[in-house]
Parts: C-alpha cells; structure tokens; sequence
C-alpha cells in the first residue's frame, strides 16, 4: 500500500448546464518521500485534483488516502503552497510562520518559535523576519510560503504552481530551496506540484504525470524521471536521457498542434 493513494477519482461540478466532470479514472500511488509533478494543459484538472489531496474538494467518486486514511478535509498532515502566496498580509514573516504553527501544534510557545526561527533560516530570511509581506519581493514572499508549509511538519506538501509568477532566476533559486528542505529532512517528505514548466517538472521530479485535455480530464501518462541525483541544471539538460524525457514530454503535450513560425496552429 502507498502511502497517498488515488483511486478511481472522480471531480464533477454541478454547473447550470449539468454535472460538468473535470476529471474521471484518476489512479496514481505515491510513495512516502516521492517527487511528483503533474502537467497539462490550463484547465485539464491539475488544480482539482490538488484539491482533492488537500482535501478541499470531496471526491464525486473514488477516493484519496493519505497513510491508509480516507482523506476527508484539510489537516496538517498537508501543507500547501499556492501561486498567489497567500500570506496574510497584516502580519510579519515570523507571525505569518508562527501562526501556522500555533494553530497545528501542541507544544510550548517557546518551542514554536525555535520551530519558526529554524524554518526562517532555513530559506535565509531571519534578518527579514520583522517586515510585512508587502515589503518582500515575489520570491521572498514564496520562501516565507514554503518555510510555513515545512515549519508544520507535513508528510505531503502540496505546490500548485508554486513559482508560475516568479522570473527565471527566482525561479531556479527557488527550486534548489525546495530541494534543499527535502534532503534536510531526509528525503521523507512527499512533493506533489503542479507546473506548466517541463524543465521544472524534470529537474525536480521522480514522475511526471501528464494529464489529458479536460472536459473529463484522465490521466495520459505517467513519465519516470530515472535521473541520478542530486541533479546538476546545467549538466543534466547536456544527457541524452534528459534530452528524450524532454522531447517525449514535448511531444506528449504538443502533439494535438503543429508549430508554425508565427506560432501554433490546431490541427484537428
Ligand atoms: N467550482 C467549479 N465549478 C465548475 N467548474 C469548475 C469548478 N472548478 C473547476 N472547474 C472546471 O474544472 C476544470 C479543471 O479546472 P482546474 O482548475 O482543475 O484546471 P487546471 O488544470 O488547474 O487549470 P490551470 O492550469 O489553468 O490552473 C476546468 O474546466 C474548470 O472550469
């Protein structure tokens, strides 16, 4: 038994014009300290399915277990990162983290700040510790995120499209912060995170699952990453077996369109 389990899920929405299914046969097992990304295209399911392991949305059908459990809401055994941050913005970096912590943990106030202080050196943001979230930059304001999401101890971590809105180089660093706190806590803490980015989603990952064009939204395929880590950005996109991934992945998510000089055109 995998520690989280999707069986036959299914995500329908009523919608003035019916039941609307999102996604349908959804089966993937994830073992405890994996890497998983899922990708497709904007509005195939990746986000309802998210939900559904946060515990956000109910399963119309199937189910999702968390250690043998059904999954019935949200719970700290789940931390979550969003696009958007979602810091709260009346309060400093360090009660942003504490707060959080405060309201999962049943241990001593001075406990809960060495936790808080920890995580907030961890993602290299002790001397900010004082400033409201509006005085960080984008990727200040995600590590602050991301140190609140670990600084709970959840077995799962849950990152929905964690640094869509960051630049290029934010965005590496970031990546390596992510990898960072998983080898810190000995690889023991299962990822799942939804990218756009298939150079993300293979530098990061020990599967892709790539999902089909919704309505009824299933998934299309479950790549394995099978490369070596730690990995190396700049040597890994040089190996003939990042080079395939890519290209598969490409292929995988293109192969409705064809590209043209001028940009893509729907072919059927
Ligand atoms: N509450 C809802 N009511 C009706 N339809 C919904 C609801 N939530 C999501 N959907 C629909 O379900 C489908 C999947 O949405 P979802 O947000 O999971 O997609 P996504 O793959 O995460 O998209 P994106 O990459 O653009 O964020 C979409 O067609 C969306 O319109």
């Amino acid at each position: 038994m995998s520690y989280l389990e999707i069986k036959n899920l299914e995500i329908s929405f009523p919608t003035p014009k019916g039941k609307y299914i999102a996604v349908r046969d959804i089966n993937l097992s994830i073992q405890k300290g994996e890497i998983i990304s899922i990708i497709g295209h904007s509005g195939c399911g990746k986000s309802t399915i998210m939900n559904a392991i946060g515990g956000m949305l109910t399963p119309t059908g199937g189910s999702v277990e968390l250690a043998s459990e059904k999954i019935k809401g949200p719970g700290p055994d789940r931390g979550i990162v969003f696009q958007n941050y979602s810091l709260l913005p009346w309060l400093t970096v360090e009660e942003n983290i504490f707060q959080a912590v405060d309201s999962v943990m049943s241990i001593s106030k001075k406990e809960k700040h060495e936790i808080v202080i920890e995580n907030l050196k961890m993602v290299n943001l002790f001397e900010h510790k004082d400033k409201l979230p509006g005085q960080l930059s984008g990727g200040m304001k995600q590590r602050v995120a991301i140190a609140r999401a670990f600084a709970i101890n959840p077995g799962v971590l849950l990152l929905d499209e964690p640094f869509g809105a960051l630049d290029a180089l934010t965005k590496g660093s970031m990546q390596l912060e992510v990898l960072k706190l998983w080898n810190l806590n000995n690889r023991e803490k299962t990822i799942v995170m939804i990218t756009h980015d298939i150079e993300e989603a293979l530098f990061l990952s020990d599967r892709i699952v790539v999902l089909n064009n919704g309505p009824a939204s299933t998934i299309r395929e479950i790549v394995e990453v099978k490369l070596p880590r730690p990995r190396n950005k700049i040597e890994i996109v040089k190996t003939p077996e990042y080079i395939a991934l890519r290209d598969h992945l490409l292929h995988l998510l293109t192969d409705k369109f064809s590209i043209e000089d001028m940009g893509m055109v729907y072919k059927s």
